[in-house]
């Protein structure tokens, strides 16, 4: 089922000309020697088709589905036979996702009342109330779901995620991922836009082992949607927004570089070394879901965008010591830029 990938360049919204997988796969062993990391075992790069998606409906790449007679969404405790998907989910248009059940059901409440929707916001019920893996609330065409903390999480996440929105046979379904991350050389409380999202030797990919072999698959994001996201930031009067690199690390300690976690085997100036390297390849922020997140979109052909807040300046500290309050502020920024955008779509602005 997988070929070798024909290298193909293609250029960014920066300007800047983007390396192919290919390329980057062979990049990245180099980076890896220079930074003294063990090379993976095989690299293989699959061409999954990224085409774009008949009449703007959700398509899944896996044949075997066609023939299960029910699909069950484990971690949703939902599933096809159980739940009446297309009038539950139909009408979705935009999913947002962020690490956390209580900011998810937040941006639930406050979209809801943003949209001007009827009824009260403090009755949306968490459709995923079965289970404790996941949080999911929908207010009118946007749905609101918590992925928790790094790459697995989200990643189970997003497998269901997509199949829901196929199996409800929704259309056009934007997908933005609203989370916190480390700024690289930025003020706190900067909304970072990803322009491209890295892995931690900066590559615009993501590795997925699949029966003991590694799959390369790329995180290149929706130029435009970025672009647009940008400009809404820009409409925000005290919205400190900016177009960058988002690199996706592990682990929040060691694999960030800080110096705070129970292990460190590396000095401040290693660290400092690696974060100035990151600068110089265009990342302004650290977070730990945004490549496998862009890669399941891309290759099933959904829009999608990561916006994340940075709480702290990665070259100036380590810990997060900022008032709780003012975190709480921060943490709303992405959710007010994504409601601009929205409101925007839905013809709603005045
Ligand atoms: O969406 P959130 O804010 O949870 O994303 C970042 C990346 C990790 O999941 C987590 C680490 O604190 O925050
Ligand atoms: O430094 C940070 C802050 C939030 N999330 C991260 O992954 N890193």
């Amino acid at each position: 089922m997988f070929h070798f990938l024909q290298p193909k360049n293609k250029t960014n919204v920066l300007g800047r000309e983007t390396k192919s997988v290919y390329q980057n796969s062979m990049k990245t062993s180099l980076l890896r020697k220079e930074l003294k990391i063990m090379a993976p075992i095989l690299l293989n790069v699959g061409n999954e088709s990224t085409d774009c998606l008949e009449h703007g409906l959700v398509h899944v790449k896996n044949p075997h589905l066609d023939f299960m007679e029910e699909d069950i969404l484990y971690h949703f405790n939902l599933g096809t036979k159980t739940h009446n998907l297309p009038a539950m989910f139909g009408d979705i248009k935009f999913v947002c996702v962020g690490g956390s059940a209580n900011r998810m059901k937040a941006f639930a409440q406050f979209i809801f009342k943003e949209l001007e929707l009827k009824g009260d916001c403090n009755d949306i019920d968490d459709i995923c109330a079965g289970t404790d893996r996941y949080s999911m609330y929908k207010a009118g065409p946007v749905l609101s779901i918590s992925h928790g903390m790094g790459v697995p999480s989200i990643s189970i996440m997003m497998h269901e995620l997509i199949k829901l929105l196929h199996h409800a046979r929704c259309r056009d379904v934007t997908l933005i991922r609203i989370g916190t991350s480390g700024g690289v050389g930025l003020e706190p409380g900067t909304v970072v836009i990803t322009d491209t999202a890295v892995d931690s030797f900066f590559q615009p990919q993501f590795e997925q082992v699949v029966l003991g072999k590694v799959i390369v698959r790329s995180t290149q994001l929706d130029e435009n949607l970025a672009q647009e996201l940008l400009q809404c930031g820009k409409e925000i009067p005290n919205l400190p927004t900016v177009l960058g690199n988002t690199m996706c690390t592990h682990d929040f300690y060691e694999g960030q570089g800080r110096l705070d976690g129970a292990l460190c085997s590396f000095s401040t100036e290693d660290k400092l070394e690696y974060l100035r390297k990151a600068h110089k390849a265009g990342v302004r922020n650290i977070e730990m879901e945004s490549t496998v997140f862009a890669a399941m979109c891309r290759v099933c052909g959904l829009k999608a965008a990561v916006i994340c807040v940075t709480l702290l300046d990665r070259f100036k500290g380590d810990q997060i010591s900022t008032p709780h309050e003012l975190l709480l502020e921060y943490q709303q920024r992405p959710q007010y830029l994504v409601s601009h955008f929205i409101k925007k779509h839905l013809g709603l602005h005045n």
